[in-house]
């Protein structure tokens, strides 16, 4: 019997770059988060069910920690005849396409798991995997990626019970569904592709990765949060959405080869154009994020459409607007770099960095009003403000999109500055001013600052769960 194998992917943080990150002109700071979500992938035995023909392969995918989340997949294949073996793959490509079909154990779908097999399966096909044993994959995430509920109940193995379904959890932002994506795609390939060693390809796991969590997202995202996932904190520039519009859907003839031309970035003339530098970000080791969990969502999508609407009728004040937020986000990019490289020489120094925070804030609140999108709302204005005014509290901003989700701050690595701001959060209370609109507790989550991406886990550790 195969040992089995786990893996798990970063959460993150986009602190400034909301809307810029989109359009490649522009990059996003994106910071890292020692919360992740882990994937455990191991043989399937199980005994085959009256009828059950032995070209079908089960995949049965599991989120313990919910109620009701069991998802089985099967997928047919077509005998391989050595004589015809690469028309024989293509025929089995296009059967896994139409024939990788979810067998419900649990009433709900999951766009993500779904697509994600779906991509990868076919993907591996592609390159010529062609056996699959039945595999069973147990997901399980860390605790910061939902908010706290009376049902929420803590393991001894760090890992929470939320005793309730997934469609009943609230998520706190830090980039579930990207996490997921990349750890269940690195999980697939290190499982089925004997050939990739010890370390993870993590280029193939990229690309492969935001062609299925962009498919599955329905197509909005700048791709920064799996960027994350994968390479953990780094400066964002987006790819050439073309590159993943060159696929196609999954059903349309030549998916799948067109998939493994793009993921191997083969294509001569769409050759794969996202930067991410990690070494471009660090966080001084005298400085903490922290991220306040503001349990309140607001509707992404319908952010961005706004957001973009206004600057294409507005392009020369946007233009103006951008460019100003970007100097901003260089310059906080190159005050934390430079105090993480003195590394304790200077003891204070953070009021550069504090004053580039402000001058950022200040312009987004523009941007909120210029296009009466919330990006930072009254209240979140309140929260930062009151936040930002505690004794050792460097800045904050309303990250990623921004909106009623939550606020990321940066406080001095001290731990009486923490209970101080917990202790402010607990008393916590505002009303949105005209809109009437209030948001509840804001909680401090346990996520701080990491900086690994995608990473094989110790299989043991989820002995409980799997
Ligand atoms: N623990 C989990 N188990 C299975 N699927 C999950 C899990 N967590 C998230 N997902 C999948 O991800 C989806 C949520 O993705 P969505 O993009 O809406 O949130 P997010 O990535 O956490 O948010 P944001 O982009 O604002 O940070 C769920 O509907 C589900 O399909
Ligand atoms: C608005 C946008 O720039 C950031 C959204 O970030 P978040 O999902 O709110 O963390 C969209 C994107 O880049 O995918």
């Amino acid at each position: 019997m195969r040992s089995p194998l786990a893996l798990s992917a970063p959460g993150k943080v986009l602190f400034t770059g909301g809307f810029l990150v989109l359009d490649r002109k522009h990059t996003g700071l994106v910071l890292g988060l020692d919360a992740r979500i882990h994937v455990h992938i191991e043989e399937w035995e199980r005994e085959a069910v009256n009828g059950e023909q032995s070209h079908i392969t089960s995949i049965l995918v599991q989120s313990p920690q919910f109620q009701d989340a069991k998802w089985l997949y099967e997928m047919r294949e077509a005998a391989i005849e050595k004589s015809s073996f690469v028309q024989q793959i293509k025929e089995n490509v296009r059967s896994l396409l139409t024939d990788l079909s979810q067998k419900s154990f649990t009433a709900s779908s999951n766009k993500f798991v779904e697509t994600t097999l779906r991509y990868v399966l076919s993907y591996l096909k592609a390159r010529g995997v062609s056996s699959f044993t039945p595999s069973k994959l147990t997901i399980m995430a860390d605790e910061s990626y939902y908010s706290q509920s009376e049902t929420t109940q803590a393991g001894h193995d760090g890992f929470a019970n939320f005793g309730c379904k997934l469609s009943e959890a609230h998520k706190t932002g830090l980039g579930s569904s990207a996490a997921l994506v990349t750890s269940l795609t690195a999980a697939l390939i290190a499982w089925y592709m004997h050939d990739i060693g010890q370390h993870l390809p993590q280029h193939l796991i990229h690309n492969l990765a935001q062609a299925a969590h962009c498919a599955a997202q329905g197509k909005v995202g700048s791709g920064f949060d799996v960027a994350a996932a994968v390479f953990g904190a780094c400066l964002y520039r987006r790819f050439t959405p073309a590159i993943l519009e060159a696929v196609g859907e999954p059903a349309s003839e030549g998916f799948a080869e067109r998939l493994h031309l793009c993921v191997d970035d083969l294509n001569v003339d769409q050759k794969w154009d996202v930067e991410i530098s990690s070494h471009a970000v660090q966080i001084p080791r005298q400085l903490l994020l922290l991220m306040c969990d503001v349990d309140c969502g607001s509707e992404t999508p319908g952010m961005v459409r706004n957001i973009l609407a206004w600057r294409k009728e507005n392009p020369v004040e946007a233009d103006l607007l951008w460019n100003a937020i970007q100097q901003g986000s260089n310059d906080l990019c190159q005050g934390l770099t430079r105090l993480a490289q003195l590394d304790g020489i200077e003891q204070d120094g953070f009021e550069e960095v504090a004053d580039t925070l402000s001058t950022i804030r200040s312009l987004v609140r523009e941007m909120s009003a210029k296009s009466h999108v919330p990006v930072e709302p009254e209240v979140i204005t309140e929260l930062l403000d009151s936040c930002t005014a505690i004794p050792g509290a460097v800045g904050g901003v309303a990250p990623g999109a921004g909106g009623y989700d939550a606020v990321a701050l940066l406080v001095q690595n001290d731990a009486r500055v923490v209970k101080e701001l917990e202790a402010r959060l607990d008393t916590w209370k505002a009303r949105e001013a005209g809109t009437g609109v209030s948001i509840g507790k804001v909680r401090l989550l346990k996520a701080r600052q990491a900086y690994e991406g995608v990473r094989y886990e110790d299989a043991t550790r989820y002995a409980n769960w799997s």
